[in-house]
């Protein structure tokens, strides 16, 4: 079983979004950052260097998001919380970035604009979106 880690990044309240840019299919719909962990490495160490390369920023990997979504017989979709260490996104591998809040995340999937398999995040993300001042390490500080 293959797997495909993606990234939550939170900055001030505001999850990063990327659009793909290929292939036809999702061309154009927004994913989280990410892709395949390769042999012999972690889903933490995949994701550093996936978003390395397509964002050209450091990360460190925190908590896993609760759903793990079966893409393929022999592919699954995680994604870990990501804290931004170093650097600022660039769509180095993407069509565009944009940081969203709770309510852009919930126009973007009711418009079909959000890659389907991510849909299964919407209701962690936007809750940790709404829930409270999500900071740079991606702790969620509720009143
Ligand atoms: N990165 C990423 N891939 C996703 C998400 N949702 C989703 O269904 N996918 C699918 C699309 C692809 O079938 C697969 C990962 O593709 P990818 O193109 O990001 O992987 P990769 O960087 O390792 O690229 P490649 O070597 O296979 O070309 O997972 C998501 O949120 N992020």
């Amino acid at each position: 079983m293959r797997v495909v880690v993606a990234g939550a990044v939170m900055v001030d309240g505001r999850l990063l979004l990327a659009q793909r840019d290929r292939p036809a299919p999702v061309a154009g719909l927004w994913e989280l950052p990410g892709g395949k962990v390769e042999t012999g490495e972690t889903p933490v160490q995949a994701l550093v260097r996936e978003l390395r390369e397509e964002l050209g920023v450091e990360v460190a990997p925190g908590a896993p998001l609760t759903a793990r979504v079966p893409l393929t017989a022999d592919l699954i979709l995680v994604a870990l919380r990501a804290e931004l260490v170093t650097g600022t996104p660039r769509p180095l591998d993407h069509r565009a970035l944009c940081w969203v809040d709770g309510d852009d995340l919930r126009r973007l999937a009711d418009a079909g604009e959000v890659v389907p398999a991510d849909t299964a995040w919407l209701p962690e993300l936007c809750d940790l979106l709404d829930g409270g001042e999500v900071n740079r390490t991606g702790d969620v500080h509720r009143p």
